[in-house]
């Protein structure tokens, strides 16, 4: 958020929020707006923002996602991504080799749910094994979205809305990451270099350290990963509570969820989607926080 200072230079207002989340003092005109849009209609259940198809959706979502402390009445429920079954592959190979990191895989590893439109289009010509390949193509990107096929973007509304993604009391979709059946990295690096990764560890870990770890990675860019989006599970010690984390870019926050249910194996579970990932550093160097 950027307000005029006295001289009328401009001034960046952020405060460092007890949860480690990194918030602004002021919120963002984006947001005051949609805020007196639902004072205006008070039977508003959500409000859909189209971006243009050729948006970054990482400066929607830093603002949008805010601090429960801000008290806002809008809140970032979750990201969709459409993308074009007819035309996916050909976008993302025309990119792959280049050095630009086009819009299409930063919609893909910043979405929630990925709408995969005009199926009949894909199906008409080739097998349902193409249609397999694309999911595996987005997975490969982003592991964590829910990919849904349609015809003409018709898709069952309870799989869009009230999806929670950022809410961390909601730890649904957090706790899925704890199946260990589920395989979340993707394996081979993507040429694009932008991909998912996911590290595990089983001893308990400093809280703190944790913030610091996660602070080296996302501001300083100790390591020059870029992530995008993060999220996980900890098992924290001294502490029966399993604790969530998440991350949008530079804005993280971790917080005690729920206790650890008896039948769960107790563990760190944390999964990074961006650019040029290392596993090898992510993994040593939270070996760093037990
Ligand atoms: N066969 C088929 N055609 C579709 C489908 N969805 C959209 N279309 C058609 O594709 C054409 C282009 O529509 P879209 O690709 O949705 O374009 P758009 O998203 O509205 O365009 P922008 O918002 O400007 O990016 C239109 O004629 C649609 O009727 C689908 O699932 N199958």
């Amino acid at each position: 958020m950027i307000n005029e200072g006295e001289s009328g230079a401009l001034v960046e207002e952020w405060v460092e929020l007890a949860n480690g989340c990194v918030c602004c003092t002021v919120k963002h005109s984006l947001v005051q707006a949609l805020e007196q849009l639902v004072q205006m209609k008070k039977k508003l259940d959500h409000i859909l923002l189209e971006t243009t198809g050729l948006a970054n959706p990482a400066p929607l979502a830093s603002v949008l996602w805010l601090d429960d402390q801000l008290e806002s009445s809008v809140k970032l429920d979750s990201i969709v991504t459409v993308v074009d079954a007819k035309n996916l592959r050909f976008q993302l190979n025309r990119h792959r080799d280049s050095s630009s990191f086009p819009e299409a895989f930063l919609q893909i590893a910043f979405a929630d749910v990925v709408i995969l439109n005009k199926v009949d289009l894909v199906s008409q010509e080739q097998s349902e094994g193409a249609l397999e390949e694309l999911e595996n193509e987005i997975h490969s990107i982003n592991s964590l979205a829910n990919i849904i096929r349609s015809i003409r973007c018709e898709v069952d509304l309870s799989q869009i809305l009230n999806r929670q993604a950022y809410d961390a009391t909601h730890a649904t979709h957090l706790e899925a990451l704890l199946e260990e059946s589920k395989s979340l990295s993707s394996g081979d690096l993507h040429h694009s270099g932008v991909c998912t990764l996911c590290i595990n560890q089983t001893e308990a870990v400093d809280l703190h350290k944790v913030r610091l770890w996660i602070e080296e990675i996302l501001w300083d860019k100790k390591y020059s990963m870029d992530v995008y989006r993060c999220k996980g599970v900890l098992r924290v010690g001294n502490s029966d509570q399993l604790h969530t984390l998440q991350a949008v870019r530079e804005i993280y926050e971790i917080v005690p969820t729920r206790p650890w249910r008896n039948e769960e194996k107790q563990m760190n579970r944390i999964v990074f989607i961006g650019h040029n990932l290392d596993e090898n550093i992510l993994i040593d160097t939270f070996r760093g926080c037990i």
